[in-house]
């Protein structure tokens, strides 16, 4: 039982329409009325759930008006937290609120931590733990396709697969238990072929689970591509291109860009970082060395690769030494300036001089080409069987870990099974696997961990 209340302005800091400071707590109701000058005669202490009051915030030192407010009342424990909560929605505006806030923490009200809304909301039972995350990752959504995966955390998808594989497991165990208690009733036993059979499935479960991270957390996270390329190639006619506006300065000169240049675009769904290079080239300019050095590392850092080549020229030495630097499996050959050839382009020799198996014939200049780069980019990203976004289930990196963890326990478990060894050896990697599942949900996981996830919210969430 949470005794203490706890309150945080729970909009952005700034000027807007509206400015929320949210309290939670069996003291909130109590704390806000001290402070509410309702418009017509009521008392906050009795009004109903869920209804809002139009009235005045007064400074009671001195009786003065604060704010012009609106503030609802939702009691216990069907509120966000599970707790009384009262908003104050005051008129947007960093002093207003920070003074409706002031006036509240006198009450004898604490200044809620960073996620602590979210964390009662958690500790209250009105929402596991992998729910609680998929608050962040609605806020922090940087795609419709991002938001739509956390919509599904958020509704209980995550949940409930996790406590479905949980009871599996529980079965399996429950048998295993009632042999290990009363030995002498055989029937309930099972059999090492059923516990594998079982297994298997729940295996299955959590291998099917496992294979959607990568989606998920492209969605989620997005991927940074890179454009690479000699000098003087398109590399930032392409990123134009790309974003649909004159980012990067591009002119007939090797050597223009000198510097990297970052920006964001979204790709059918995925945020993707995309990063404009200097051109590679052996140099004796100073600031184009950094340049090019700067280049590398970039690669290094690189999901996806667009290696741009000049097909007007044809490839050189200086090409081959920029291959060596790039993840052909991960890289998509750009066949720019196919407007400059008249006669037909072999782009077998193309495949086959730099080993990309991905390509696109291309004109920065004309445009042509740019919807076929896309599709190819996305599909190097998410390749084709993997089908749609929304069926990726798990994007957070904690969840994966977690399932790994039990998918190892599971395997070790179906490996004392089929040698034969006795149950209650075989209940121990159960049991590790039942408390690395839950600790998705945060059934089984310590206080400290708990504290340090609810850490990353934003105040007044
Ligand atoms: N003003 C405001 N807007 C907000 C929130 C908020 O707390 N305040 N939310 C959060 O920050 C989100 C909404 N999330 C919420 C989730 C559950 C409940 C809630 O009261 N749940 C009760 C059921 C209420 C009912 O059935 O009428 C429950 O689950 O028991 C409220 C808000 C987004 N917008
Ligand atoms: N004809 C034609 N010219 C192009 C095309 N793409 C780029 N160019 C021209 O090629 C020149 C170099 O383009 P940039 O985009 O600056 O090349 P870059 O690879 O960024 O060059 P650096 O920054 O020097 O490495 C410019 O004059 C562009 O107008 C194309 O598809 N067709
Ligand atoms: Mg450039």
């Amino acid at each position: 039982m949470i005794e203490d209340t706890i309150a945080a302005i729970s909009t952005p800091l700034g000027e807007g329409g509206i400015g929320i400071v949210r309290v939670s707590g069996p003291f909130a109701i109590e704390a806000v009325k001290k402070i509410f000058l309702p418009h017509t005669e009521k008392d906050l202490a009795t009004v109903r759930s869920y209804t809002l009051h139009y009235g005045k915030i007064i400074d009671p030192i001195d009786e003065t008006l604060v704010d012009e407010v609106l503030v609802s009342v939702m009691r216990a424990p069907k509120s966000y937290t599970g707790e009384d909560v009262v908003e104050v929605n005051c008129h947007g505006g960093v002093v207003a609120v920070e003074k409706v806030l002031e006036l509240i923490l006198k009450e004898g009200v604490r200044l809620a931590e960073p996620g602590e809304f979210t964390k009662r909301a958690f500790l209250n039972g009105r929402i596991d733990l992998s729910q609680a995350e998929a608050v962040i990752d609605i806020i922090r959504a940087k795609t419709e396709a991002g938001l739509k995966i956390a919509g599904r955390q958020l509704s209980g998808e995550v949940r409930e697969k996790i406590n479905t594989v949980r009871q599996k497991i529980i079965n399996i165990l429950a048998h295993i238990e009632v042999s290990i208690d009363y030995p002498e009733y055989e029937f309930d036993e099972i059999s090492p072929e059923t516990a594998s059979k079982n297994l298997d499935e729940i295996i299955l479960d959590i291998e099917k689970l496992l294979s959607s991270y990568e989606r998920g957390r492209i969605f989620k996270e997005g991927i940074t591509a890179v454009i690479a390329g000699k000098p003087n190639v398109g590399k930032s006619s392409l990123l134009n291109a790309l974003l649909r506006k004159k980012r990067a300065i591009v002119t007939d000169i090797p050597g223009t860009t000198r510097d990297v240049i970052e920006d964001y675009l979204n790709l059918k769904g995925i945020p993707v970082k995309i990063v404009d290079t200097a051109g590679i080239r052996e140099t004796e300019d100073l600031v184009e060395k950094l340049g090019v050095e700067k280049t590398r590392e970039y690669l290094n850092q690189a999901d996806v690769t667009l290696f741009v080549v000049d097909v007007s020229l044809g490839l050189d030495e200086n090409d081959k030494k920029i291959l060596g630097l790039i993840n052909k499996e991960k890289s998509l050959l750009v066949l720019n300036k196919i407007d400059l050839v008249s006669k037909g382009l072999n782009i077998e020799e193309y495949l086959q001089k730099t080993g990309i198996k991905r390509f696109v014939p291309f004109s920065a200049k004309k445009l042509t080409g740019l919807e076929t780069l896309e599709d190819q980019l996305y599909e190097l990203l998410i390749p084709e069987q993997e089908g749609i976004s929304e069926n990726a289930l798990i994007s957070n990196l904690r969840h994966k870990n977690y399932l790994e963890k039990a998918l190892h326990s599971l395997y070790a478990a179906k490996k004392l099974v089929l040698s034969g060894e006795s149950v209650d050896i075989v209940a121990i990697d159960l049991n590790e696997a039942l408390k690395d599942l839950g600790a998705i949900t945060g059934d089984t996981l310590g206080e400290e961990i708990i504290n340090e996830i609810f850490a990353q919210f934003c105040v007044g969430k």
